[in-house]
Parts: C-alpha cells; structure tokens; sequence
C-alpha cells in the first residue's frame, strides 16, 4: 500500500522562510547536496523569472528547472480570487503545498507532486526555490491586476469598450479563418433613467451589476459581455449565426424582464431592448457595431423590452 504524502505549508516573504513545525529542527542553514548545487539554481532562477510578467511563463519556467533538477512531477497553482487553476506536468500522489504571502497578500498556493515521496532534503531544497518564485509571481499578479483594470469597467467587471474592440477583432479574425459565424448582440436597459431618478444612482448601479449578472448566465463561457457605457451592453458570441444569437437575444431578454430585483421588499421592474447583428462579409467591427445598435433602437420604437434582429445574407 503506498503512503500518500500531503503536507501543507505557509511561505511566507518576510522572513523568506518557513512556518511548519519541522523548522524547528532546521536551525542551521541549508547545505547543498554533492551534486546540486543551490546558490547556482537559485541564481540561473533569478535569471530566468525576471524575463517575463506573464504568469503562466513564470510558473512553466519554474516548473521546468525544477522538472529537470528535482524529479518534481508535475506543479499546480491556484490563486481562486484571480480566477486562476494552472496544472503543469503530471500530476501524482505524493504532494506538498505552500500558500504563497508577501507582506501580508496572499499570492496563491503551490502544490508540488511526484510519484515517490518528497524526502526531508528535497522540501528544504524546493522551499529554498520558492524564495526566487515570490518575487516574480508577485509582478505577475500586479501586472495582472493592471491588465484586467484597464480592461474592465469598475462596476459590473463586465469589459470595457477597449477590451470589446480588441475582443471583437480578435473574433472577427478567427471567424474568417475558420469560415464561422460572429453574431453580437446590442442590450439596452430601457426607461434607466427613471431608476436613477426614482430610487437613486446606487440602486441604478446595482441593476447594472444584476444585469451584467444575467447576461453573463444566458451566455456560454466562450462569449463575452462588455459595457459600452450607461445602461448598453455587448455581447459577443463567437461561432454563433443569425437564428441561434436570436434565441440568446430572447433568453436574455426574458431573463431580464424576469429578474427579480427588490430594494427593501420593493420589486423594481427591469427590461432592455435588443439588437442582434450576425457578421457579414466583409464587415468591420465598428460597422457591426453599428448594425446592432440600429437594431437596438428599432426594438425601442417598436415598444422596448423586445429583440429586433436581421438576416446576415441580407
Ligand atoms: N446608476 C447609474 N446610472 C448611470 C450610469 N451610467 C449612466 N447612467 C444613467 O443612465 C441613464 C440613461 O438614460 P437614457 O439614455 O435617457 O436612457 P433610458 O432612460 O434607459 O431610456 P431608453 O434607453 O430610451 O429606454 C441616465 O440617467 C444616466 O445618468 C451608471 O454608471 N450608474
């Protein structure tokens, strides 16, 4: 029967050392193996760390000198409030986590495994390489935590307008490439102005939030919503023609008149007003863009809380 080795650890930056009741016993520093040679690894991962902020790239990296020199098998990173899960190598039995901290921030756990157990040498030595990780994995997250504000909106979290322009031609390039259909859809909160007014600029925010939270659950992970500013949204659904984005446009649209939004026991009605444009030939994103938000406003003339799409072979 094999024995499962799980041990569980805190690094933290400040003493660059560790808590775990071994230290203890460890009052001495570490000492290298004949034929390992610490201070050179530790230096070479230096190196190599600083030459990216990408933080997939830092842990392949990382993971890749210590794949080579450590018989580690496979590496596991999770950060959950970054919405990250990254498994690199193969993953076995015999694990050894470290929840990563620098000056009080946490910067995720990494676990460690291989096949045979970890010896008492081997995690001092991995525990020792983690101090040239910290650094390195925490310009990842800053750089990050900057990418991702600058590409969306404070608010909702849905994108911004840029991150919907890079996304839409991003898109637009795949589908000419793989021959696919693009659709978007323009939504509009109808009568938004009369939220703000009646119960004031803080509930209307909370119904942009829900509102974001709505689209987001009618779309597939692939799409993508965006707030092009006020109460208008975009959805972009790649792979998507015309009669399938349509049935997304009335999903949405149901969902929304059908949202539950109360303030203090007080229903407070919500409905939008759609446009589905389908990529044609040809088309740029800013015509595109325009095409759904013209339909848009056609679903507003014809009543509000309604679809209004057109054919993309028109
Ligand atoms: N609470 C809140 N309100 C916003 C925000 N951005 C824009 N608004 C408000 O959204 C409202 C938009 O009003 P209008 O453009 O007249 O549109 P509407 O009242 O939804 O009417 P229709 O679109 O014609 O149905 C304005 O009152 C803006 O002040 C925001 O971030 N938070």
């Amino acid at each position: 029967m094999s024995f499962i080795q799980e041990s569980s650890t805190e690094f933290d930056s400040a003493r660059l050392t560790l808590v775990h009741p071994r230290d203890k016993e460890q009052q001495h520093p570490l000492k290298t193996e004949p034929l390992f040679n610490l201070p050179a690894m530790q230096q070479r991962l230096l190196q190599l760390l600083q030459t990216t902020l990408e933080l997939p790239r830092v842990l392949e990296l990382f993971f890749r000198e210590l794949h080579g020199q450590m018989c580690v098998d496979g590496l596991e990173y999770r950060h959950e409030s970054h919405k990250l899960n990254l498994a690199l190598g193969v993953q076995k039995l015999h694990r050894c986590s470290y929840r990563m901290t620098h000056e009080g921030a946490y910067l995720g756990e990494v676990v460690f495994c291989r096949g045979k157990r970890f010896s008492e040498r081997q995690l001092q030595i991995l525990e020792a390489l983690l101090g040239s990780l910290l650094f390195p994995l925490r310009n990842a997250l800053l750089y990050r935590q900057a990418i991702a504000a600058a590409l969306n909106d404070s608010l909702t979290c849905a994108g911004n307008r840029l991150a919907l322009e890079q996304s839409l031609q991003r898109e637009i390039q795949h589908s000419i490439r793989q021959r696919s259909d693009l659709s978007i859809i323009a939504i509009d909160l109808d009568h938004f102005k009369k939220i703000n007014d009646s119960y004031g600029h803080a509930i209307g925010d909370e119904a942009l939030k829900a509102t974001v939270n709505c689209i987001n659950d009618c779309l597939r992970a692939v799409d993508g919503v965006y707030r092009m500013g006020g109460e208008e949204f975009v959805a972009v659904l790649p792979n998507t023609a015309v009669e399938a984005a349509l049935l997304v446009a009335e999903r949405i649209c149901r969902r929304i008149a059908g949202m539950q939004f109360a303030i203090d026991g007080q229903d407070i009605p919500l409905s939008a007003s759609l446009g589905v444009a389908t990529r044609r030939t040809d088309e740029s994103a800013a015509t595109m863009l325009e095409r759904a938000d013209q339909l848009m406003y056609q679903a507003k003339q014809n009543g509000r809380n309604c679809v209004v799409g057109e054919s993309a072979t028109h």
